[in-house]
């Protein structure tokens, strides 16, 4: 039997760093997880254990720090470029690096104080190889959201295994998870999060749902309309059950008035939304 080498990649994942930034009393934090992921010339340390083309994992987390204070975090795409570039740059061996980071908010409540915002988490995954290529995808997820009516669902294929009761008046609920696919590396990528955030949450709401698919894809192009520099959306959705509890054996009415939150199974709706003209993803999505 002959076997080879496949697809392989290797970094630090979940570097946890968090940086103070002192403007005299008041205090600045950056809380973010980061991870790094290199390929390139990794035959060799995989059929012999020879590790000469390897850059320790433990060089990776170690220059995650160092250029948190070498070169402050500030944006999160712009710092794992930072970092991308700099693996690609500096070894041989590494042909393409993958770094991505999940960046947690904190909210002031005093100069020196913070209160961790909400549940939602800001993500980033960048990309950058030996051809000088980079592609950056921004994104956010847990943002928990509820609209408590405006959403039917009827309509449905019905089989023999259907029990469904066709709705039109019903609570949607989801935690979304987006990622926005910038056209260039070099955008805005602050003004950007703020306007997609925006934009997510004005169709979420704004939308008179007929199914949580409609609602993704209203979100989406709510995105691609309002933000030139992004030219794709993808976008995942549990659908958050909430079933009108039967109160009926305690001779009680229950007019869509108290419901039973479900935590699985969900539904899970998923899709991408993209621009006509999109360039080409490449490795974006990797
Ligand atoms: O918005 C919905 N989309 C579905 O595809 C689906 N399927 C289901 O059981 N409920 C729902 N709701």
């Amino acid at each position: 039997m002959t076997v080879k080498l496949g697809a392989n990649r290797y970094g630090k994942a979940e570097t946890r760093l968090v940086q103070v930034v002192r403007q005299g009393p008041v205090h600045h934090v950056k809380d973010v997880s980061v991870s790094t992921s290199l390929s390139g010339d990794m035959e060799a340390v995989h059929l012999t254990g020879d590790n000469a083309t390897v850059l320790p994992t433990d060089t990776q987390k170690n220059t995650v720090y160092a250029f948190a204070r070498r070169h402050g975090v500030g944006q999160i795409e712009a710092f794992a470029l930072r970092l991308a570039r700099h693996f690609v740059a500096s070894q041989r061996s590494i042909h393409h690096a993958r770094v991505e980071i999940e960046e947690y908010g904190w909210n002031r409540t005093g100069p020196h104080s913070f209160v961790r915002d909400g549940g939602e988490v800001r993500t980033c995954v960048v990309h950058h190889d030996e051809d000088g290529r980079s592609t950056v995808v921004s994104g956010l997820k847990d943002l928990v959201v509820m609209n408590s009516t405006g959403s039917e669902f009827h309509g449905y294929i019905v089989d023999e295994y259907t029990t469904l009761e066709p709705t039109t008046d019903r609570i949607l609920a989801t935690a979304v998870a987006a990622q926005w696919r910038h056209s260039d590396a070099g955008s805005d990528y602050g003004t950007a999060y703020a306007e997609v955030r925006r934009c997510l949450l004005d169709a979420f709401a704004g939308t008179h749902s007929l199914s949580l698919q409609q609602t993704l894809y209203a979100m989406g192009e709510r995105a691609l309309t309002a933000c030139p520099e992004i030219c794709e959306v993808r976008l995942a959705m549990p659908n958050k059950h909430h079933f009108p509890v039967d109160l009926s054996p305690f001779g009680l009415d229950n007019d869509n008035e108290v419901f039973f939150a479900a935590d699985r199974p969900y539904g899970l709706i998923e899709g991408g939304v993209l621009r006509e003209d999109a360039p080409d993803a490449g490795f974006a999505w990797e």
